[in-house]
C-alpha cells in the first residue's frame, strides 16, 4: 500500500497569489477526504505576514470537521507555531529543516545548524503532548542559492535531524530538480543513517521528474509520498518554485503499477477542477487535462 500525504491545502495554496476564504480551504479538505485522504497537511502556523495565504490557519483548524481515522497535520518553525498548533488540535507538526544556510535563512530565518536545535526542541515538545512529529528537510537534492547539496553535507544535516527524534523523517525536492538516481541514492543513506524510522518524499514537478522520482522512492522502499491535489505548490522562498506532483498523477500511476493507494481518482480529479476554478488558474496535473484511461 502506497500512502500519500495530501498537502494541497497547504504546500498547494501558500505560493498562489488568490487566497482562498477558510471555508473554501475547509471544502479543499472535506473533498482530499472523501477522496479517501487520511493524512493532511491543512495548513502552517507561520509567520502571517510572511505567508498571508494560510493567515488564517487559527480560524481554519476551529471551522475543520473531524473525521475518525484522518489526521491532520500543521506546519511549525518555532516555538510560536508549535503553541498555536497545539492550540488548534493538530494530530501531527511537520517541522522544516533546509540543507542549506542560504535557504534556510531566507526560509525560516535561521542556520541549519539552528534550525536542527529547534527541530529537537519541537519534537520533545510534541511527544510530550502526545503529538506526532515529522522533520522534513528541505532542499535535500538542490538548493536553489547554493546550487548542489553534496551527500556529505546532507549526511550531516540527516544525522541532526535523526538525533532530534522525530516520528517520521521526510525528504524534500523543493525545487525539482532530482532524478531518479539520485532518489535512490539519496533515500539509501537516509535509510542507512535513520535505521527504522519511517522515510517519507516530498516531491515537486518542476522538471517533469517527479513521476519518475515517485517510481524510484516506491522502488528504494518508500511507502508514504506527499502529493498535492492539481498539483498546486511551491515555496514562496524558492525563485520560480512550482507545485507538487499531483495526487491524481499518483493515484493514476500506482493503480497502473497494482500498488493501491486507497485515494479515488475520479474524486480527487474532480476536487482538482474545483480547485482550479477557485484559484482561477491552469493547474498542472496529468490526469486533470487528459483525463482517466480507460475512461
Ligand atoms: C519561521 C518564522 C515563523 C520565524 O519568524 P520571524 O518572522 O523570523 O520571527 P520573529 O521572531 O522575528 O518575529 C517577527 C514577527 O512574526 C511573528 N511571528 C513569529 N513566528 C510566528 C508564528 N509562528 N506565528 C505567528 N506569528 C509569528 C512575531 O510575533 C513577530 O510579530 P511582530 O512582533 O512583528 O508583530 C518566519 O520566518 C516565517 O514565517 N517563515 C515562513 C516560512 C514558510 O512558511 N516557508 C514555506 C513553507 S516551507 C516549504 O514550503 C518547504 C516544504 C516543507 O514544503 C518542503 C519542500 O518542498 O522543501
Amino acid at each position: 500500500m502506497i500512502e500519500i500525504v495530501e498537502v494541497s491545502p497547504r504546500d498547494g495554496l501558500q505560493n498562489e497569489s488568490a487566497i482562498l476564504s477558510t471555508t473554501a480551504k475547509v471544502e479543499l479538505i472535506e473533498r482530499a477526504v472523501r477522496a479517501g485522504a487520511r493524512r493532511v497537511e491543512v495548513t502552517s502556523f507561520v509567520n502571517p505576514r510572511k505567508v498571508p495565504q494560510l493567515a488564517d490557519a487559527d480560524e481554519l483548524m476551529a471551522a475543520v470537521p473531524r473525521y475518525d481515522g484522518v489526521r491532520y497535520a500543521g506546519l511549525v518553525m518555532n516555538q510560536r507555531g508549535l503553541d498555536r498548533a497545539l492550540a488548534g488540535g493538530v494530530d501531527e507538526i511537520d517541522i522544516v529543516v533546509v540543507a542549506t544556510d542560504t535557504f534556510c535563512g531566507r526560509n525560516q530565518g535561521m542556520t541549519t545548524a539552528e534550525a536542527c536545535d529547534t527541530a529537537a526542541s519541537l519534537v520533545g515538545e510534541a511527544r510530550a503532548a502526545g503529538v506526532f512529529s515529522t522533520v522534513t528537510i528541505g532542499a535535500s537534492f538542490g538548493c536553489p542559492f547554493e546550487g548542489e547539496v553534496s551527500l556529505d553535507r546532507l549526511d550531516e544535516v540527516l544525522q541532526r535531524v535523526v538525533d532530534a527524534g522525530p516520528d517520521e523523517l521526510a525528504l524534500a525536492d523543493t525545487i525539482g530538480v532530482a532524478v531518479p538516481s539520485d532518489i535512490t541514492e539519496r533515500v539509501a543513506l537516509a535509510s542507512k543513517l535513520a535505521g527504522d524510522l519511517p522515510l517519507r518524499l516530498h516531491l515537486h514537478d518542476t522538471r517533469n521528474t517527479a513521476i519518475a522520482n515517485a517510481v524510484a522512492a516506491v522502488q528504494a522502499g518508500v511507502t508514504t509520498l506527499d502529493a498535492s491535489i492539481g498539483g498546486a505548490g511551491g515555496c514562496p522562498f524558492a525563485p520560480a518554485a512550482t507545485g507538487n506532483v499531483a495526487t491524481e498523477d499518483l493515484i493514476y500511476l500506482f493503480r497502473r503499477m497494482d500498488q493501491p493507494t486507497g485515494l479515488d481518482l475520479e474524486q480527487t480529479t474532480s476536487a482538482a477542477a474545483w480547485l482550479q476554478q477557485q484559484l482561477g488558474t491552469t493547474l498542472p496535473s496529468a490526469l486533470l487535462r487528459a483525463g482517466d484511461f480507460p475512461s
